[in-house]
């Protein structure tokens, strides 16, 4: 038998040409691919018989008898059933990838916080242990909420997988490049893209250029999708065409391999002689993606005032109260300001949802300072924010001319649910104690008489 390793020997579908060879186009597609000819039953899912001697095996993403139009599932030709590739599980710890509920009550989750860059530690470090949670919200267990993590990621992993059951993960890099190898194939990642990674798919992360670092916001709920974008009508904001989902490519690979599988917030390992990275030909929609954030276009006020930052929107994924996310990833961009006798940065506000931002890189508007690239911030459930001092009075007195906001990328993690912080995230050197002193010298302008101030 040979054996094909990823990525050296990876096998491509040949049909697909242009710059995204390894890529198929489109958000939610009900692709096919296959990386041996022949692979991939036709006009039907379960044939007496596969090609190559593969066993067909379905991946369901959502119920069986969810509305056609959300149902999702995918259908797998691979060299061994599943069953071979996770079974006889140990528990492990994984003390510092924590789930929700994670509420600690010496914890003081009220607030607003920002923290600085996490620092890259010395020691090895993999996408599993390299995961630290930030914040936990909802409950795993009812598959509602979500978590928010960094990873710090130093090493690749060896002979070694991972899914989670307990959701799918939405990954935002800040610095260096990693390569998921996933079973319906393989994602190369870099800052300026996002990754999906459905619950449930089995994959390896190894790193291409490291140290690396990014953002994760682990989905219990409902999957992820594009928005509405109602008026706004069919076009702009995340252009289905944007996502990328990679073709067939696979492993036969006979060796000793872990498994680890995140279940109910409980980490468990399992033993295998083989990769588990062998499906040889798919066809589905419940599959891997990623998308470059420099094509989202943004869509913004060209008269006057700012609009609510929901005009921003990526991916939403639903709770079941319309219009009430359970999470909306939300990217600002660099984008021209326009608006005419307007405070153009983000208004105070007091928001139901809480509001977690992470900067990819450049400088947010709401915060010239102190908001730095790999830093996070939260505005938990009904605390107030807004610019800062500096912020506030630059804005207030510009000169109202167009002007580009450039060299900039954050985003937020929005939910319905208030985030708790870990300790981690409590204790971290990287706390900013002093974050609410920023808005501390806003000064009170109103002295009862009329005019502007
Ligand atoms: O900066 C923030 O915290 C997020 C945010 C963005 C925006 O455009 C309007 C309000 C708001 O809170
Ligand atoms: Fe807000």
């Amino acid at each position: 038998m040979t054996a094909h390793s990823l990525p050296a020997d990876m096998i491509r579908a040949p049909s697909l040409a242009g710059p995204h060879a390894g890529y198929m186009p489109g958000f939610g597609n009900d692709f096919e691919t296959e990386a041996l000819p022949g692979a991939l039953p036709q006009g039907m899912n379960s044939p007496q018989k596969c090609n190559y001697g593969l066993y067909g095996e379905q991946l369901s993403g959502t119920a069986f008898t969810a509305p056609s139009h959300e149902n999702e599932r995918t259908w797998c030709y691979r060299i061994r059933p599943s069953v071979q590739h996770t079974h006889r599980f140990t528990k492990i710890d994984m003390p510092h990838w924590k789930s929700a509920p994670c509420i600690d009550p010496d914890i003081l989750s009220l607030g607003q916080y920002r923290w600085d860059p996490l620092p890259i530690p010395d020691q090895p470090l993999t996408w599993i242990t390299g995961m630290r949670t930030m914040t936990t919200a909802g409950d795993v267990n009812t598959q509602v909420g979500m978590a928010s993590h960094v990873y710090l990621v130093t090493q690749s992993m060896q002979d070694a997988y991972f899914f989670s059951a307990d959701s799918e993960l939405l990954v935002v890099p800040q610095e260096g490049r990693l390569r998921f190898c996933t079973e319906l194939g393989v994602i190369d990642l870099e800052p300026k893209e996002i990754a999906i990674l459905p619950r449930g798919l089995v994959y390896r992360v190894e790193v291409l250029e490291g140290p690396a670092r990014g953002f994760v916001c682990e989905n219990y709920g409902q999957k992820f999708t594009l928005p509405g974008r109602g008026p706004i009508g069919a076009n702009c904001m995340a252009n289905p065409r944007d996502f990328k989902t990679p073709v067939a490519a696979f492993e036969d690979r006979e060796v000793p391999s872990t498994v680890t599988v995140k279940w109910c917030g409980q980490f468990h390992e399992t033993r295998i002689g083989h990769s588990p990275l062998d499906v040889v030909a798919w066809h589905g929609n419940y599959a891997p993606c990623k998308y470059d954030m420099r094509t989202y276009c943004p869509v913004g006020a060209i008269l006057f005032d700012h609009p609510d930052p929901s005009i921003f929107t990526v991916l939403t994924a639903p709770s079941g109260i319309e219009g009430t996310a359970n999470i909306d990833f939300v990217l600002f961009r660099e984008r021209w300001m326009v608006a005419e006798n307007t405070f153009r940065p983000p208004w105070y506000h007091k928001n139901v949802m809480s509001e977690l931002m992470g900067n990819i890189y450049g400088q947010y508007d709401a915060k010239p300072q102190g908001f730095v690239p790999g830093g996070m911030s939260l505005h938990n459930c009904m605390l107030p924010h807004g610019p800062d001092k500096t912020a506030f009075e630059g804005a207030s007195n510009a000169e109202l001319k167009a002007e580009k906001l450039s060299d900039t990328m954050s985003f937020m993690f929005e939910t319905r649910f208030p985030q708790h912080l870990t300790p981690f995230a409590a204790q971290a050197g990287h706390l900013q104690e002093d974050y609410i002193d920023c808005w501390g010298s806003l000064v009170k302008k109103f002295d009862g008489t009329p005019g502007v101030k």
